[in-house]
């Protein structure tokens, strides 16, 4: 028999210890609880809007998962979910009928729901007040990582001081000759080719114009599509905007993420090399005593080379001189590539407009020098002649307003709650975009001929001196490819030169129609998976004009 005392304590232990038990269970129980709760919470964010935003009117979630694993291009997802949201509207009573477009909508990407606005009040609020709509941060997939932190995807107080160091390189003229070389190079591929698929060559094109401008030294891909460094940047950009893998949680573990991280290695290594060189050689150039080490050709210098000139004495690191030039790559060929493209078709279905377009370049520069004409003798517009385009910028300008390169403003969060003119009220920490698709498609905007193609509709905006202004204001917000307000496009001139330079060219050399698939015939060209608009199906016919 135990002792009394021992007896109690062993009954007080024991007591205690149930307790315990029954307190872990409890506190078990009560985290499991917690746990289910938090995950519920989570799946109903992810399906469902916060309530602030519920009476807005939008596509259904399957719309968007169903074109992420189907692996679809920009066009196709747009047009159901324009479908499903006008549906929507219709019910609610916003808009009157299915052709009108709600002023604002809700999107959904991977659980993030985003306020879309889809008029020129917002649009100009949004561009204005860039400090209140700061730029959004989503760190899905390896974009981030890629891209790094950059004057385009900064938030203000450091977009500041990326800004000071950026500006320099664009703040100036472009040498036409940028351009002009490697759309020569294209010209006498294209002589021998007949039929051609203008996205994959624009890209290339683009990609060799945007090398020689931002490091000095063309990647030569028309020449060498197979180029290490041109075939490991097109798979990352492949690999880093496929939709399908962001809906993986375990992505990261995959052997294709593996890959993805070896080339983003591959590729950065080659950045950093370059800026090693360049800060070297005008290390060298000063030793040299050649002044600040500045070369003599202004417009003919580099991005890079004026980058980092400016980054001198401040705290730019060598990973932000990476980061920029790695963002130009993407920000300044794929775009230019697409209205490229998207010019090229246009000019191919409305053969009258291509040859009024043909008619101004061929005022201002006069004809092809002789016939046949060598492709490496094909002239390019001088800095002077390029200004005296006006047709040519109309019709730049309806190519972009039907086809905006970035169809969505890159994503921006309100820093404080804020109100839309049509009355909603849009909490802090919000997602919202500019939806510039639908800005430049409403038929409240462009009247009954919204989705055709009409230079001529710009004839009223030209100035007396012949130019054709390209700021949004200049049309009350409806037209906006480059963005507007103080984050507006940097390269907005480097890419206008080089599409009115490129243009001009093929317009001398050939005449061309579209040819292609049914979509691309039928006038709704298909776009291919990217995170821009890139034609898919479209086929070029193109006849040398010297030969005939
Ligand atoms: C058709 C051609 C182009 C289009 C449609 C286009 C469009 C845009 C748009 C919509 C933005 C605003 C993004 C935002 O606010 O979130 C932007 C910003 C920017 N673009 Fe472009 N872009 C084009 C060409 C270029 C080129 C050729 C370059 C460089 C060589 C470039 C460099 C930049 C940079 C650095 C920014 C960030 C500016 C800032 O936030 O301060 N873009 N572009």
């Amino acid at each position: 028999m135990l002792p009394a005392t021992l007896d109690s304590w062993i009954a007080r232990a024991a007591a205690s210890v149930s307790l315990m038990i029954h307190d872990h269970t409890m506190l078990v129980t009560t985290a499991a609880a917690i746990a289910l709760l938090y995950a519920a919470s989570r799946v109903h964010q992810f399906f469902v809007p916060p309530r602030a935003l519920r009476h807005l009117p939008r596509a259904p979630v399957a719309v968007y998962l169903r074109w992420m694993l189907e692996g679809g291009g920009f066009l196709a997802l747009n047009d159901a979910i324009m479908r499903a949201v006008r549906e929507d509207a219709l019910r609610k009573g916003l808009i009157a009928s299915m052709e009108d477009t709600p002023r604002v909508y809700l999107r959904w990407f991977v659980g993030v729901w985003i306020v879309a606005v889809s008029n020129p009040d917002d649009t100009k609020t949004v561009f204005l007040n860039h400090e209140l709509y700061e730029k959004g941060r989503i760190n899905i997939g390896y974009a981030r990582q890629f891209f790094g932190y950059n004057v385009a995807g900064a938030q203000t107080p450091d977009w500041k001081r990326q800004r000071k160091v950026v500006n320099p390189a664009f703040r100036r003229g472009w040498a036409t000759s940028f351009f002009g070389d490697p759309a020569r190079h294209l010209i006498a591929n294209w002589d021998a080719l007949g039929v051609v698929d203008p996205s994959q060559w624009m890209q290339r094109l683009t990609l060799d114009a945007l090398s020689s401008a931002a490091f000095g030294h063309t990647m030569d891909s028309i020449h060498h599509p197979d180029n290490p460094m041109v075939t490991t940047y097109n798979r990352i950009i492949h690999n880093i905007f496929q939709q399908g893998p962001l809906l993986n949680p375990f992505y990261k573990l995959t052997p294709g993420a593996a890959q993805l991280r070896r080339d983003m290695k591959a590729f950065n290594d080659q950045i950093f090399v370059m800026i090693e060189a360049k800060t070297a050689e005008r290390d060298r150039r000063r030793a040299l005593g050649s002044g600040s080490g500045k070369v003599e050709d202004e417009d003919r210098r580099d991005l890079l080379d004026l980058m980092i000139d400016a980054q001198e004495g401040t705290t730019f690191s060598k990973e932000d001189l990476r980061s920029n030039t790695v963002v130009f790559f993407l920000a300044g060929h794929e775009t230019t590539a697409t209205a490229l493209s998207f010019a090229l078709y246009l000019l191919g279905m409305h053969p009258d407009v291509q040859q009024r377009a043909r008619d101004e370049v061929i005022q201002v520069m006069g004809d092809l020098p002789s016939k046949p004409t060598p492709a490496d003798q094909v002239p390019y517009p001088t800095v002077e002649q390029d200004r005296q385009f006006t047709f040519l910028n109309c019709v730049i300008k309806e190519v972009m307003r039907l086809y905006p390169s970035a169809p969505q403003l890159p994503m921006r969060i309100t820093m404080a709650p804020s109100i839309l003119s049509d009355g909603t009220h849009v909490p802090a920490q919000t997602h919202i975009t500019v939806d510039m698709w639908a800005l430049h498609h409403a038929r409240e905007y462009w009247g009954p001929s919204n989705d055709k193609f009409n230079p001529d509709r710009w004839a009223e905006t030209v100035l007396p001196d012949g130019s054709v202004p390209m700021q949004p204001g200049a049309r009350g917000y409806t037209w906006a490819p480059f963005a507007g307000g103080q984050r507006i496009c940097l390269g907005q001139q480097f890419s206008l030169v080089e599409q009115r330079v490129v243009l001009a060219m093929m317009l001398l050399r050939y005449e061309w129609t579209a040819v292609g698939d049914e979509d691309a015939l039928r006038g709704h060209p298909r776009t291919a998976p990217s995170g821009l608009l890139r034609p898919d199906g479209v086929r070029l016919r193109m006849v040398r004009r010297d030969l005939v």
